[in-house]
């Protein structure tokens, strides 16, 4: 079979990544599209500064879709330890970067995501991992918060799950309404962050600064 791949843009790491290469085929695909919309946009795609622009948009956008060639809960699994710690894990100010569905313009900000082990703890970085495997995607923020929640807590069955996000749309930024400040901000429980108690606890040591 002819190999359609170029480039690798994402670690080669225990097979998370099916597809870790740039796809030729794709690439001059979308490539093609982007040279029409170009000159659509009434620019000239042969000037020197654009000649490689449609090549370089097709792969940050491969880049900024890499999510859909991931399993996060593959990624979970690939290291869950049994561990007999039952006290609230807490990740905060994991990065997000991800692309709304409406308008394919970025949002980003930070998720802070918190677990109670019920006899599994996970490795720290498979969190950020699955943040990313969910947000690296065409999303809605509510969906990314509840996708990363639920594949929490379907793969480690803790005894509660907290996500929070909380994100700044180019979309409201740059574009439409131009709220250049505005930050929407999501949550999901599950388990015992359905007490207050526990939900203020996670909520305190986000907005703790510990450091
Ligand atoms: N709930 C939700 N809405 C989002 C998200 N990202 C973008 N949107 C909104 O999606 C909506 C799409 O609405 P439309 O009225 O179809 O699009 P539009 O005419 O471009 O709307 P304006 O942005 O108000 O100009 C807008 O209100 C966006 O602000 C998101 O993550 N969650
Ligand atoms: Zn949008």
């Amino acid at each position: 079979m002819e190999d359609h791949t170029i480039d690798n843009f994402g670690e080669e790491n225990e097979g998370y990544i099916k597809i870790d290469r740039y796809n030729t085929v794709k690439t001059r695909s979308i490539s093609n599209h982007y040279t029409d919309i170009l000159s659509q946009l009434g620019e000239n795609p042969q000037r020197e500064g654009l000649i490689k622009t449609p090549e370089r948009v097709a792969k940050a956008l491969q880049y900024l879709t890499h999510g859909y060639d991931l399993d996060p809960a593959k990624i979970l699994r690939s290291a869950m330890f049994k561990e007999d710690y039952s006290q609230m894990v807490v990740v905060k100010d994991i990065e997000v970067y991800s692309m709304c569905e409406h308008h394919m313009l970025p949002f980003f900000g930070k998720a802070h995501i918190a677990y109670i082990p019920n006899g599994h703890i996970v490795g720290l970085s498979k969190i950020p991992r699955i943040v990313d495997a969910f947000a690296r995607r065409l999303q809605v923020q509510e969906r990314l918060t509840n996708e990363i929640r639920d594949c929490i807590q379907e793969t480690l069955q803790p005894a509660g799950v907290a996500v929070v996000i909380e994100c700044q749309h180019m979309c409201m930024a740059m574009r439409g309404i131009q709220k250049q400040n505005s930050v929407t901000t999501t949550s999901a429980f599950t388990g015992e962050f359905a007490h207050d108690r526990t939900r203020a606890e996670f909520l305190r040591l986000i907005t703790a600064n510990l450091h």
